[in-house]
């Protein structure tokens, strides 16, 4: 079994500062009765091993697993089954005296008032990792090097989960070491009248979120699935397979023979490495790439039957790269060939979807996708086939929250989700964790939807999405406004306008399933008015706002306008479907200056590809135009690379202009040059790297000198408000100078200081963040070395 949809409204989620560092867990109701549904299964898989346990650990392990079923059953199971003894190796051994070493570290703990014994051998230290059993001819001893601190007590899960507990441990810890303070802008004012050091601008620590972000293989926008996979075997087995199994050299150090025999099985593992047992050239058969490559071919209608690259010509093909004569730009005037083709293109745009986490976001772009042809319901069912396993804990929680949502609309309900969540992660844990891109086309426009995720955890992922768009569309559960308003709906909000959004269509969903009867108007009009206040509070202007009632799951009015009778003949009088009102947005167009101007553009993702196309980005082109052929230099590494490629929604395009969102296919540059969040640019013009600059910021709760991750785009860097220069009025007049503070809601112009340097101009729209939350947005005013 596995965990579905169920982190929503949990206090991750939706909280208060307050609620949030309590160390107890205080469940919600919603929690409560998922304890009081799930609590019984997992005791009737105990019982069924012969064990038992209580409730409150049972509801424990729940909590700790996300509601995971299978995996808790695993770890109550496993920590009630007797762990196998170490071999004994002798008495010797065994009574083998403390070094002096070892007696002064121990002395030391004690002193430190540490309570839980460090582990005193390898064993111990390994205890409860699946290759835990160490030769006892190698094991050595531990000595601990500082006070001995809390050994997890979950293992297992997916790393993100653990994470994610962890996170949570680690807030409750803070909240009891640090006495209890006024949160928000009255907490920090309150700090700052006693903090000598905020008064000298002494800036506090700050935990900066790291700038890493991995090379990807290029993930296909819509992967057709294969055949459904048998369900995951853990919660059945005896013992829990909750930890990944053992590497080859893992085995290999961690068997119980004696030293002869760990040297014999080594070299048997090391030989099933490198010599397969049939004596078969381990290189024979495709590579990833030539089997990349021949998808591509495949996709692409190349035929077939073509010779491959593994029929001993990769290497031959290599040379041919290697001799390939480097492309040359074909001189075009880019920005005439725009203005000439201007009248007779399709407009385009590119809409970010926003919204708390479980709203339906990626629901409703899967139903948009599919029911515009973008995506095909073969892959639709493939995807649902799939899940098929998920059914029995997507009922118990869905048919609780929505008595009346169809059993046979449960078990496909995430097909839909998952056309935009691809990742094995995002699927796993039924949530969007990175920005999904997908382009669809109407008979009028090209559309490309970035799916960004709504849990609070990746923010960063979802101002990406909002940094690359034209305009937003906001999905709002109508069952959870509430919820919804103090959680990421109204962070989202504030992000995308901050992003320099203007216009925002607000999907009101999931009117299917309103209470006391579905489509049900009053609801719908209560939604309207509550967003309608929190999106002109941040400066939406009213024409540009729409509101649409929608079920991205049974797509009523999404694509297909609603039934005209019956429970939703109220919808014809509102404001069209959603498509209609993504269609009537005003193009975007980007004036001629911009095209003009020299290239810049900030790189989302970078790609490793085929042997053809060995090293992609892709990104919104911010201004300029760029051709193939042309060098483009990328900052901040000031390495060149040559345009081999250009493609746009999949398609192959000779030349690209401001606005577009690409991936380029880059050559004669080495990977390590490029990380998502660096710049493209022009070689005469490079975009300067920054250290130090000038913003104007509105703050969205009290700001101080203080440490903040400044976000741009993809970027984010750690750095600092150095200085509080000046509060602004509306229109730019300074208020007050030196500031001690800027309250939440008042704008100030602020230096900001960066701990690396990075590519940034006059302009640019900043995010600051610090603690995961948002704290200020605003634009670079001046830039400084
Ligand atoms: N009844 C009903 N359920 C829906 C509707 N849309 C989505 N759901 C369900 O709501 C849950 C969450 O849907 P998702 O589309 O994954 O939500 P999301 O907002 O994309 O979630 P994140 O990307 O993780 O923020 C799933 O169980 C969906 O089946 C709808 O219109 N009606």
């Amino acid at each position: 079994m596995q965990r579905v949809k169920n982190i929503d409204y949990d206090e991750d989620d939706v909280y208060s500062e307050e609620e949030e560092y309590h160390e107890e867990p205080s469940y919600t109701d919603e929690d409560r009765e998922s304890f009081t549904a799930l609590t019984p299964v997992v005791r009737a898989e105990l019982q069924e091993s012969g064990l038992q346990a209580s409730d409150k650990e049972i509801e424990e392990a729940l909590w700790h697993y996300y509601w995971h079923v299978g995996k808790s059953v695993a770890y109550l199971k496993n920590s009630r089954t007797p762990r196998p003894q170490q071999p004994q190796q002798g008495k010797k051994d065994k009574e083998k005296p403390k070094s002096k070493f070892d007696q002064a570290a121990e002395e030391s703990a004690k002193k430190a008032g540490c309570m839980i014994p460090f582990p005193s051998t390898a064993s111990d230290w390994f205890q409860g990792i699946s290759w835990s059993v160490i030769p006892l001819g190698i094991q050595g001893e531990l000595v601990p090097a500082f006070a001995a601190y809390p050994r997890p007590q979950l293992l297992g899960g997916s790393s993100k989960l653990a994470k994610l507990a962890e996170e949570r441990r680690k807030k409750a810890a803070a909240s009891q070491a640090a006495p209890a303070a006024p949160s928000g802008a009255l907490g920090s004012l309150d700090r700052l009248s006693k903090s000598k050091d905020v008064k000298e601008n002494v800036l506090p620590p700050t935990m900066p979120e790291p700038r890493k972000y991995p090379i990807r293989q290029k993930r296909e926008p819509t992967p057709p699935p294969k055949e459904p996979s048998p369900e995951p075997e853990e919660a059945t087995e005896d013992l829990p397979d909750l930890r990944a199994s053992p590497t080859e050299f893992a085995k290999t150090m961690a068997t119980h023979a004696a030293p002869s025999q760990v040297a014999e099985a080594a070299e048997t593992h090391m030989d099933s490495i490198f010599r397969s047992s049939s004596n078969e050239d381990p290189f024979k058969g495709p590579s990833p790439d030539d089997t990349v490559m021949r998808a591509q071919w495949h996709s692409k209608g190349i035929n077939k039957h073509a010779r491959k690259p593994s029929d001993g010509l990769l290497i031959k093909k290599t040379e041919a790269l290697k001799l390939e004569p480097k492309i040359k730009s074909k001189g075009l005037d880019v920005p005439k060939l725009w203005a000439e083709g201007r009248a007779s293109r399709k407009s385009a745009a590119a809409f970010v979807v926003i919204g708390h986490v479980d709203h339906g976001k990626s629901t409703l772009m899967g139903r948009l996708l599919l029911d515009t042809g973008a995506v095909a319901q073969r892959d639709i069912d493939k995807y649902a086939a799939l899940l098929i396993p998920h059914t029995f804990v997507s009922m118990l929680i869905n048919a609780r929250r929505y008595q009346k949502q169809a059993t046979e609309l449960n078990k496909s309900s995430f097909a839909l989700a998952w056309v935009m969540d691809t990742g094995s992660e995002e699927r796993e844990r039924g949530i969007t964790v990175d920005i999904a891109q997908h382009p669809f086309s109407t008979l009028t426009t090209d559309f490309t939807v970035l799916d960004a995720p709504g849990h609070r955890d990746f923010v960063p992922n979802m101002l990406a999405g909002a940094s690359m768009a034209d305009l937003a569309v906001l999905v709002v559960d109508a069952n959870q406004l509430e919820s919804g308003m103090k959680g990421q709906t109204r962070e989202h909000i504030l992000l995308a306008k901050a992003c320099g959004l203007e216009r925002v269509v607000v999907a009101v969903n999931k009117l299917d399933a309103t209470t006391p009867t579905a489509w049900d108007e009053n609801t719908f009009q209560s939604v309207r008015s509550g967003v309608q206040k929190l999106l002109t509070s941040v400066g939406f202007q009213d024409p540009n706002i729409s509101f649409v009632p929608c079920s991205g799951l049974s797509g009523t009015n999404v694509v297909n306008p609603a039934p005209s009778t019956g429970p939703t003949a109220w919808v014809a009088s509102t404001s069209g479907t959603i498509l209609q009102q993504l269609e009537s947005s005003p193009p975007t167009s980007p004036p001629e200056e911009l095209v003009k101007a020299p290239l810049r553009l900030q790189i989302t993702d970078v790609f490793r590809g085929s042997i053809t196309n060995p090293i992609s980005v892709s990104g919104r082109l911010a201004a300029g135009n760029v051709q193939i052929g042309d060098t483009v230099l990328t900052q901040p590494s000031g390495e060149k690379a040559i345009v081999k490629g250009i493609e746009i929604s999949a398609e192959p395009r000779e030349w690209a202009v401001a606005g577009e969102l690409v991936t380029l296919h880059l050559s004669d540059i080495d990977p390590v040059h490029l990380r998502a969040g660096d710049v493209l640019c022009s070689v005469d013009k490079p975009v300067a790297i920054v250290r130090n600059f000038v913003a104007q910021v509105t703050a969205m709760e009290a700001l101080l000198p203080q440490g903040v991750d400044v976000h741009v785009g993809r970027l984010h860097v750690p750095g600092s408000v150095a200085a509080l220069i000046s509060t602004v009025d509306a229109n730019g007049e300074v208020v007050r100078k030196k500031p001690r503070v800027v309250k939440g809601g008042d704008t100030a112009n602020v230096k900001v200081s960066l701990q690396e340097g990075a590519p940034l101009a006059v302009g640019d729209r900043i995010i600051l963040r610090s603690g995961g939350s948002t704290i200020a947005a605003g634009q670079v005013d001046r830039t400084g070395s």
